[in-house]
């Protein structure tokens, strides 16, 4: 795993490798808490210039033939999957996820690449009905321009290429600020990207440990027509505040606090299989993953059992070793912060319910916790961590109260095999993502997003492509 390609630690400016400004941070394995990389620490001068890089490689981007850019991205897409585990391994290697999850997620990053690839050639306008007088209106699509891109460290791969795939077939330039836990995939990415061919400044990557001074930095400039943000909600906050500056355009993927629902008329070996998947998926750490589990009283007991059973079963141990469900947390803060979410959850009434294997370091047993009631503070924030919280209710208006009464609205799951059941409630549910009857909902073809504080825009789909286009409203006269 150890060669060039896999272990780029330069940042990416103007089509160069440099070093950093500010010297190195380190990166380090979250299985053991070894440094496995010191990575370029860009200053602000240096965000200033890629910047100026993508400005200026935009003007003849964009006029390239839709079809020259997206050719350009399936390119890149075939290079990702032939390095499909190269890619894995530096995930696992910085971010902990078991290695089956980082070959998912290769494939998972370049699916949007391709769908994008193919989206990108039909960025159509409209010819309108003519007005009076014989104006004849029509609306042209361009892009936005240069974007900025701020992604986090859960899924280092995936969350930059369902960002910059659109942003490059649309025709824009980007610059991108990765986590600072796992710069490493986003750079053999990018180094994947140049081997692509793509011209200098497309794409511009800026490692950095001052994330607050480049989000500034990024939001005062007024070269940088869009900013594309995926982490958390406090921080996405303070980005929509600062964009305000230059009226940015801001695609926000944000936090969520899903519920999972469990009727009585619903199949339940389905239901907790997919439970296990919204849960446990990268230990908890997504934003989609299941937060509050509510489950029908009829039902209760039975399902809660079988859970209990998996929960046990979940394998805990470094990502790299072969067969491990579920790896360590990201950071020892990361840790710290769902240990004392647990211990304030059973101060407030939770009981333990089952603890799976506990290992030292940033290792979280994977915890079942029930007698959850709404105003316990694990139900009333992200989790991140492997930690189920279940609930019970007794009716329908019960259930879709409790799963709105929050304000997070990104995905939200529903077990039922009554179809009436099934409309009325994802129609009811405030969030921008309904599972119905399936725990794995996310797909490039699908628009990924959320609604209240969950974020704006939508990733993937026809939606993707549109967030990184302007409509042009053209009126030719008579
Ligand atoms: N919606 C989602 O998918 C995610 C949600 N979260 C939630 O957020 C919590 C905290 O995770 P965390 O990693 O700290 O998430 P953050 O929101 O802090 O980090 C996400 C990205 O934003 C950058 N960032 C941090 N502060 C600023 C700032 N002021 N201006 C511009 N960019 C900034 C980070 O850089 P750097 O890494 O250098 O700090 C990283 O690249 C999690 O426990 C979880 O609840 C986290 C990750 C993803
Ligand atoms: O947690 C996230 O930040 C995104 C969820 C990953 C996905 O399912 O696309």
């Amino acid at each position: 795993m150890a060669d060039r390609m896999a272990i780029q630690d330069k940042a990416y400016i103007g089509g160069r490798w440099v070093a950093g400004n500010q010297g190195c941070f380190e990166v380090d394995d979250p299985a053991c808490g070894e440094v496995v990389a010191r990575v370029a620490n860009v200053d602000l001068d240096q965000v200033e210039q890629a910047i100026d890089a993508a400005s200026e490689a935009f003007e003849s981007w964009r006029m390239q033939p839709a079809q020259a850019r997206c050719d350009r991205v399936m390119a890149w897409q075939r290079l990702l999957l032939a390095q499909q585990s190269r890619l894995a391994e530096l995930i696992t290697l910085e971010s902990g996820k078991p290695m089956s999850e980082s070959m998912a997620e290769v494939a998972y990053g370049a699916s949007y690449l391709k769908w994008f690839a193919e989206q990108g050639v039909r960025a159509y306008g409209q010819t309108l009905p003519a007005l009076a007088g014989g104006r004849r209106p029509m609306t042209i699509k361009q892009p936005v321009g240069v974007v900025a891109i701020i992604t986090p460290w859960n899924f280092p791969l995936a969350m930059i290429a369902r960002k910059v795939a659109p942003a490059l077939a649309a025709g824009c330039c980007v610059v991108i600020k990765p986590a600072a836990e796992t710069p490493l995939t986003a750079l053999a990415l990018v180094a994947l990207a140049e081997q692509a061919g793509f011209p200098a400044g497309c794409i511009n990557v800026v490692p950095s440990t001052d994330a607050a001074g480049i989000g500034q930095r990024l939001c005062a400039s007024t070269k940088v027509r869009k900013l594309s943000f995926t982490g958390s909600t406090a921080v996405g906050r303070i980005l929509m505040a600062q964009s305000a500056a230059q009226v940015q355009k801001v695609s926000l993927e944000l936090g969520g606090n899903a519920p999972f629902i469990v009727f009585d008329d619903a199949d339940l070996d389905s239901a907790v299989a997919g439970l296990m998947a919204a849960k446990f998926r990268n230990s908890g750490q997504t934003c989609v993953a299941a937060n509050r589990v509510l489950v029908q009283q009829g039902v209760y007991e039975a399902f809660v059992d079988k859970v209990r059973t998996k929960v046990l079963a979940l394998k805990v141990g470094p990502g790299a070793i072969e067969g491990n469900d579920i790896g360590p947390l990201i950071t020892l803060e990361a840790h710290r912060r769902v240990s004392q979410l647990v211990e304030r959850a059973v101060a407030a009434g939770a009981t333990v319910s089952a603890v799976g294997t506990a290992l030292p370091g940033r290792f979280y047993p994977p915890t079942l916790l029930e007698s959850i009631r709404p105003c316990n503070p694990i139900w009333q924030q992200e989790i991140f961590g492997p930690v189920l919280a279940v609930s019970r209710f007794d009716t329908e208006e019960e259930a879709v109260e409790l799963a709105n009464s929050t304000e997070s609205g990104l995905a939200s799951y529903l077990y039922s095999d009554n179809v009436r059941r099934v409309m009325r409630v994802a129609e009811s549910l405030e969030f921008g993502m309904v599972g119905i009857n399936e725990g794995i909902i996310s797909a490039a073809v699908a628009p990924f997003g959320g609604v209240k504080s969950s974020g704006l825009g939508r990733e993937g789909g026809q939606e993707g492509l549109d967030d990184y286009l302007e409509t042009k409203y053209l009126c030719f006269g008579h």
